[in-house]
């Protein structure tokens, strides 16, 4: 049982470590921005051409944030290394000089991962844009760190394999690397974490590593400690990812995709539960409440009943696929489910898969000039129902808008908050909920971000997450790999 007394001293404690944590921001911002003086900007010519450097504040905002409410730190000079020895030799430059190093993949991230809140030198990875070779017979791939999801899907497509995980923006693979990202095919396919092979990384030092060895591909390996999954969600704060080794599947043979609705969220919730505990092989499972619903029909121009929803997708051969359908749809009904609507051609299914996608700038839309504050907590799937529950009588209480959409086959659901900037007050409602969930979460043995990442925004949050002594030892880990503190600094840690 969730103990008020206990919650009522953490979230005091809470509040106060934040507002000591915005006061170390606001220092930060006014007094702590590392100059890069113009003779390492000349050295930096040198190593990546003049072409490929830029101080101009129009490219410097552009790298200075990402896709959230975070305010724009813009680093004091942006670089587009062209190859891993150029990104070694920058890092060289950065550590001798104890200049701060930004690795920025796409700059789709939701917790402010890229911004430069000490300056420094953002390194943008995106010219570095080969797909360096596929093997179809091992299922697997190796990219370089500025491919994205969608330019490798493009180009297996004839093979007849792709890589599932997908955030819904077109993020560079070694960026989801970086988040530990996942998406809407999670349920079935997992995380980052669980599809990443090997990865190359250049150290705060300029030393380039092979987590798994050099040229290593294997599914499995019991060869020491994992460095592989050490680097997939350190958010730039360890090293440079430069290259990915990944797994890749079959395209399925069938697929077809259904929308449904219920009088609760309950009934929906339900629902999920029970289809993984029937241990179902659902493709995709995906909860949006009544207001993302209303959101959805208005920016994708959609007429579907606005009710709490499921979007559901089966896979598989034709056969399976009828025999999951079957039995989901039986418990969409026990569970007071309606109005179940099959998309089954590639045109219908990617207009529901696009406006699932487009949720977020859905929910912007509105409150026009918003920027969105997302939550991100992951519970055991069991707990589903109270947290939900229990998080939208939150958002009441709290009289703001918070639309909700989970990827509830993974126990991990968001609030989209839309974030008027000029707004202190809002803001601050927004973020006593989203602290308030992310404590429930935390008592229901779940984590503060499922998918996301800590970035900027969960920091005391990691802190409650992993306790006192786990952060000391992640400390001792980053302290080994970058003594001097240069990579993306202000980011996980304070
Ligand atoms: C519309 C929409 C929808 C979604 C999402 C975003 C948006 C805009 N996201 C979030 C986002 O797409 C996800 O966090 C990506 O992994 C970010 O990849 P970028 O390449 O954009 O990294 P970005 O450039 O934003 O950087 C993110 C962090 O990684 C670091 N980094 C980037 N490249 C690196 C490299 N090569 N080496 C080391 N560090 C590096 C950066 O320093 C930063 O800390 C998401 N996410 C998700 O998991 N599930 C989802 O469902 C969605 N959905
Ligand atoms: C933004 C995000 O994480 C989602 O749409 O699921
Ligand atoms: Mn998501």
């Amino acid at each position: 049982m969730f103990c008020k007394r206990v919650w009522n001293s953490s979230f005091r404690s809470l509040t106060r470590a934040y507002h000591k944590s915005l006061d170390r921001k606001g220092l930060a911002q006014a007094a702590e921005i590392v100059k890069v003086p113009d003779r390492l900007v000349a050295a930096l010519s040198d190593i990546v051409g003049k072409k490929n450097v830029s101080t101009a504040m129009v490219v410097r905002e552009q790298h200075g944030r990402d896709e959230s409410y975070h305010s724009c730190c813009p680093p004091e000079v942006v670089t587009f290394p062209q190859n891993v020895e150029q990104v070694s030799e920058i890092a060289v430059l950065c550590n001798d000089n104890e200049i701060p190093l930004i690795p920025f993949g796409s700059g789709t991230g939701l917790e402010g991962g890229i911004n430069a809140t000490k300056g420094g030198v953002c390194v943008d990875l995106t010219h570095m844009n080969e797909i360096l070779s596929v093997n179809p017979e091992d299922f697997d791939c190796t990219v370089q760190s500025g491919v994205t999801r969608l330019q490798l899907n493009n180009y297996l497509r004839d093979t007849g394999l792709w890589f599932p995980i997908d955030p819904g923006a077109d993020a560079s693979l070694c960026g989801m690397c970086s988040t530990s990202a996942s998406g809407t095919n999670a349920v079935r396919y997992g995380t980052m974490r669980e599809n990443v092979l090997n990865l190359e990384v250049v150290l705060a030092d300029g030393r380039v590593i092979n987590t798994a060895g050099k040229g290593r591909r294997t599914k499995k390996t019991s060869a020491g400690y994992n460095l592989t999954n050490l680097f997939v969600g350190s958010e730039g704060t360890l090293g440079i990812i430069t290259k990915a080794s990944l797994r890749l599947f079959g395209i399925p043979e069938a697929t077809v995709s259904a929308v449904c609705h219920f009088p609760d969220v309950q009934g929906a919730v339900d629902t999920t539960v029970q289809v993984l505990q029937c241990g179902i092989p659902i493709a995709r499972i995906e909860f949006l409440d009544e207001v993302s619903i209303d959101a959805v029909n208005k920016y994708s121009k959609m007429d579907m009943k606005v009710a709490p929803s499921l979007f559901l997708e089966f896979t598989g051969t034709p056969s399976s696929l009828d025999e999951q359908a079957a039995l989901v749809a039986d418990l969409c009904s026990m569970n007071n489910g309606s109005d179940f609507k099959w998309a089954k051609d590639p045109e219908e299914r990617n207009h529901l898969w696009k406006a699932r996608h487009d949720i977020l700038y859905a929910c912007m839309a509105l409150k026009p000039g918003s920027k969105p504050y997302s939550t991100d907590v992951c519970v055991p799937v069991s707990k589903l129902p109270e947290i939900i529950k229990r998080s939208k009588e939150e958002i009441t209480k709290a009289g703001v808008c918070g639309p909700i959409v989970g990827h509830v086959g993974d126990g991990n659901f968001h609030v989209f908050f839309p974030v008027d900037q000029n707004n202190p007050e809002e803001l601050q409602k927004i973020q006593e909920v989203s602290k308030k969930m992310a404590l429930m979460s935390l008592e229901m043995n779940g984590t503060c971000t499922g998918e996301h990442g800590i970035g900027q925004g969960k920091r005391e949050l990691l802190v409650q997450e992993i306790g006192e002594t786990g952060i000391q030892v992640m400390k001792q880990i980053k302290q080994t790999l970058d003594p001097k503190g240069i990579m993306n600094p202000t980011k996980v840690f304070f």
